[in-house]
């Protein structure tokens, strides 16, 4: 049987993770999963259901009632929130604006971590997210913490937010990134950090297929 390996890939918004996670998973034929979608669907119910996101025993208790799926696709990854696909309806601002909050309860992270765990479990996987270095694939065998100047990132999303036809004023933009990076990397369960094994990728200079690449000939040297 050929060899297969887990791939983390971990870092702040807008950095490029979810683009090469792709890329990358095509390329080796791996699945790709990306945790993020995951706390924002649970964020996108909480959100529907009226419940408080600050008050942690509520939220892990709506997540245990909650179905979350995702499925390969051709543009990378569908989400289903109950049986329902939400993959369009989880990057609304309001549902970007809450998650940092949800994602920030011990009961929401242990259940997810779980979950992300059997989703990875004994396959070839290039997961992305905050804490996949550090908590959900501890002994992944290639980790990358990637990163840009937060300028960057915010004219990345800018970029992407007017393909899909929404304005949002740059500055609004380089804000809620910095905000979110705050919020994630400051909160007390599972922050985002750079695993120790991690190796580290600015990617503010290069363009998603060099980025692709980088972590690619990565990827080929420990397949070797
Ligand atoms: N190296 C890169 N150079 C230029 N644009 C990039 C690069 N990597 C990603 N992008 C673009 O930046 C935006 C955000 O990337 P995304 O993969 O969604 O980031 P993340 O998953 O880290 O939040 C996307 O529109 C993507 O096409
Ligand atoms: N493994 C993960 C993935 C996401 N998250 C949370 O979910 C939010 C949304 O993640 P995302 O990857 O969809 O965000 P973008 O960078 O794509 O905007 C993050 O800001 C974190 O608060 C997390 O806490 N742990």
């Amino acid at each position: 049987m050929t060899k297969s390996i887990q791939i983390a890939l971990d870092g702040p918004a807008a950095a490029g993770k979810s683009t090469i996670a792709k890329i990358v998973a095509e390329k080796l034929g791996y699945v790709y999963i990306d945790t993020g979608a995951m706390y924002r669907a649970i964020t996108l119910k909480a959100i529907r259901e009226g419940i408080n996101l600050k008050d942690g025993e509520e939220a892990g208790r709506l997540l245990t009632d909650t179905r979350i799926d995702l499925q390969p696709s051709e543009d990378g990854q569908l989400v289903f929130l109950d049986g329902k696909d939400v993959t369009e309806d989880i990057r609304s601002q309001n549902v970007t604006n809450s998650v940092s909050q949800m994602a920030s309860h011990e009961s929401v992270r242990k259940q997810m971590v779980k979950l992300q765990q059997i989703l990875a479990s004994g396959r070839g996987v290039v997961m992305d997210g905050r804490d996949i270095g550090t908590q959900v694939l501890p002994n992944a065998e290639l980790k990358v913490f990637m990163s840009a100047t937060v300028e960057e990132r915010a004219s990345r999303r800018y970029e992407e937010n007017k393909k899909r036809g929404i304005d949002t004023p740059l500055d609004d933009l380089q804000k809620e990134i910095a905000a979110r990076d705050k919020m994630d990397s400051e909160r007390e369960v599972s922050p985002l950090r750079q695993a120790q094994d991690a190796l580290y990728l600015d990617t503010t200079k290069l363009t998603i297929d060099e980025a692709a690449s980088e972590i690619l000939k990565l990827a080929e040297e420990r397949l070797n």
